[in-house]
């Protein structure tokens, strides 16, 4: 304060578009300036700026409702070729500050403010003013330091986005990178899945706070009532990033005690774009325990940042869709849509797959054929429809009454092969009654039961799938032959 009380000649314009706000700032920090010039317009600013040497510019942003306006703005800020300007901005249009400060050198605070707080802002600019060289020392060791933060934060973050195959832990690691920022005590990733539901798919946390109890919900978060205050929640509905820099700003009494109790002084959120004007995809989070201005260069690496967290998510989602197409493909090329058992073409692989574990551990493999009988009867009676729903309920019944190691698969219309491991002739015999058994029993909506004719045999030493099958064929015509219904034993 020395310097200042030294000062003869302090100027200020005050720069807002409402006559209350022009005398609150007269009353709050008019002492501050031997000068202070009020005007309500952009015009009159430049007017007022262009005529003498103004020492402080301040910029209220509250009467100003569209980034059109900010064009002005961003006009005169460029016109102080670095001079101290202080911008006062409203908390829901926090997106202005960096794009503003891509105008010109700025100090920001977010309104509403305390008359103390607003004081102290232009007492700090007023001493940059006033001694122009420390402030640039200052500012070089702030860079310097700024740049060791975020090559740090930037390191750990390419460490995280490098496990893409997983979504959740992708998450989790780009949130516990965030953490390396200093002050930062909780993190947070909000992701859109479908239908514009919005969830909390990773947090994390060095001053446990819980997000998922703050909010008490994890999904579906844009219904929340905090959904039109909360940085990440406000970062995704406006598309735009978020600064809170005290809890209580954001207007809810509850909220800001809860962020205090936590230590949280101040909230950045950033929406999640995979391209730029894309759709948000979600929301990154980072609470800090300290106030911190940031420079325009920290903006903009939040903000790319951003985009890498997106681009993560994006490569990952793919990845995941991939997968899931992967498995329906492999779903469809190897299960039979019908019956929900595999197909000929898998049912064989598992065969010879089995035949050649069973040899080489020297372990005894059984096979189990069977034909629903009569059922071009039962096709021709009641109709394909309920023909379908019968085949689907033997090889249901079927399936139910197998090992999990087992394999059923649907060999041709109504046909069926059993792949039953770790079992002899014996034990496949008594499993082919049991089915036998268990279809006769079962009742089939709209037709009369069905019965099924069953071969049995145990795979020979040396024996190939082919010459097992053809005994089982056999042994299934005899069975048919002898009357149906019946379990018939295929010798070697
Ligand atoms: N509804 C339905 N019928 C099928 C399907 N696949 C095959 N079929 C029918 O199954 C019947 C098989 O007839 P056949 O081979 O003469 O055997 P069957 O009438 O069961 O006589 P046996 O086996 O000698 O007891 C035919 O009418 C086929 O149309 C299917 O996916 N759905």
């Amino acid at each position: 304060m020395a310097d200042l009380d030294s000062r003869k000649d302090i100027v200020g314009v005050f720069l807002t578009t409402t006559g209350e706000r022009r005398a609150e700032f007269q009353a709050c920090c008019g002492e501050q300036f031997s000068r202070l010039l009020l005007v309500d317009n952009i015009d009159a600013a430049t007017v007022a700026v262009g005529r003498q040497k103004v020492d402080l510019l301040v910029l209220d942003l509250s009467g100003f409702s569209s980034m059109g306006e900010m064009a002005g703005i961003g006009a005169l800020i460029r016109s102080r070729a670095g001079a101290p300007t202080l911008l006062l901005c409203p908390y829901v249009s926090s997106a202005w500050i960096p794009e503003l400060m891509a105008c010109g050198p700025l100090q920001y605070r977010i309104c509403p403010m305390l008359n103390d707080e607003l004081q102290m802002a232009v007492e700090q600019c007023l001493s940059t003013s006033v001694n122009p060289a420390a402030a640039a020392q200052q500012t070089l060791l702030d860079k310097e330091k700024e740049l060791r933060d975020l090559l740090t934060i930037q390191r750990s973050l390419q460490r995280a986005l490098s496990s893409v195959d997983d979504i959740a832990t992708m998450s989790a690691q780009v949130c516990l990178a965030l953490c390396s920022f200093p002050g930062v005590r909780h993190t947070a990733l909000l992701h859109m899945k479908e239908r514009g539901d919005l969830q909390l798919v990773a947090q994390e946390s060095r001053n446990h706070l819980d997000l998922s109890r703050l909010l008490e919900r994890r999904d579906r978060l844009l219904q929340v009532p905090l959904s039109d205050i909360f940085p990440p929640l406000l970062a995704v509905s406006g598309g735009e990033l978020v600064l809170l820099d005290a809890p209580e700003k954001a207007g809810d009494p509850e909220l800001a005690l809860s962020l205090h109790d936590r230590e949280v002084r101040m909230v950045l959120a950033l929406p999640l774009r995979s391209e730029a004007g894309g759709p948000v995809q979600g929301s990154v989070c980072l609470m800090f325990d300290r106030h911190i201005q940031f420079s325009r260069e920290q903006f903009a690496c939040f903000t790319s940042l951003a985009q890498f967290i997106s681009f993560g998510l994006g490569m990952s989602e793919l990845k995941h869709q991939n997968d899931a197409l992967a498995g329906q493909l492999l779903q469809i090329s190897t299960i039979d849509a019908l019956t929900g058992a595999v197909n000929r073409r898998r049912g064989e692989d598992i065969l010879e797959t089995e035949i050649r574990r069973a040899r080489r551990y020297a372990l005894p493999l059984a096979l189990i054929t069977f034909d629903i009988d009569n059922f071009r009867s039962v096709n021709d009676l009641y109709g394909y429809p309920i023909g379908d729903q019968a085949l689907r309920i033997v090889a249901e019944t079927v399936q139910a009454r197998l090992r999990g190691s087992d394999t059923l698969a649907r060999m041709r219309g109504e046909e069926f092969m059993v792949v039953a491991t770790h079992t002899c002739a014996i034990d496949a015999l008594k499993l082919a009654e049991k089915l036998r058994e268990t279809i006769a029993e079962t009742t089939l909506p709209g037709c009369e039961m069905v019965t099924i004719s069953l071969a049995v045999a145990q795979v020979g030493l040396d024996e190939g799938a082919i010459s097992v099958l053809d005994r089982l064929d056999a042994a299934l015509h005899r069975a048919k032959r002898a009357g149906r219904n019946c379990v018939e034993l295929a010798m070697q």
